[in-house]
């Protein structure tokens, strides 16, 4: 897609992912600094007009509009900026599987057991013009996807 790529959970402190490890959910004081230094490394690539992605759980409105403050012109409030989300949408019980079989393998320090609360705080509102992609499709058709939507 020519353009740079970020996971936000690169971005974490030490101390945000040994709590995760724990099996103990972020509060906002984890998450708010967490979500403000993802927002200016977005915008050091929107202030020069490049095109930028983030793998996120951006969960709530009010963290993505943290995100959204990312635009050089966003106005508070705003859904119309050049922030846009997409939502890889599955159910609990595909996300749980996924989740034990990374587990296992040892391949992250996101526990399963932590779903839940995730669920809990996912709230997305029909009137922010989210995307949401069915992802239990392939990669491939989940990117054709939001290639297109995208353009
Ligand atoms: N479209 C897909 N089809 C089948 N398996 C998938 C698909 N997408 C992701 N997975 C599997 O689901 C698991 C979680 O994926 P991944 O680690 O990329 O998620 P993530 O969005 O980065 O999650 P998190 O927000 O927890 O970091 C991985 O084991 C991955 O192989
Ligand atoms: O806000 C949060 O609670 C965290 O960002 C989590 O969402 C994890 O980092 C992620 O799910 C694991 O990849």
């Amino acid at each position: 897609m020519n353009c740079s790529f970020h996971d936000a959970d690169d971005y974490h402190p030490p101390s945000n992912k040994e709590k995760m490890q724990k099996g103990i959910p972020l509060s906002d004081e984890d998450r708010i600094p967490w979500l403000e230094t993802l927002g200016n490394t977005l915008r050091e690539s929107l202030v020069s007009e490049k095109s930028v992605i983030l793998a996120c759980s951006a969960l709530q409105r009010r963290y993505r509009d943290i995100l959204r403050s990312a635009d050089p012109n966003y106005v508070a409030g705003s859904l119309a900026g050049v922030v846009k989300f997409v939502l890889l949408d599955a159910g609990s019980e595909v996300l749980a599987a996924r989740l034990e079989k990374r587990a296992a393998e040892g391949k992250h320090f996101m526990p399963a057991e932590l779903l839940q609360s995730q669920l809990d705080l996912l709230q997305i509102d029909e009137s922010e013009g989210i995307l949401k992609v069915d992802a239990t499709l392939s990669p491939q058709t989940i990117v054709n996807i939001i290639y297109t939507w995208i353009l």
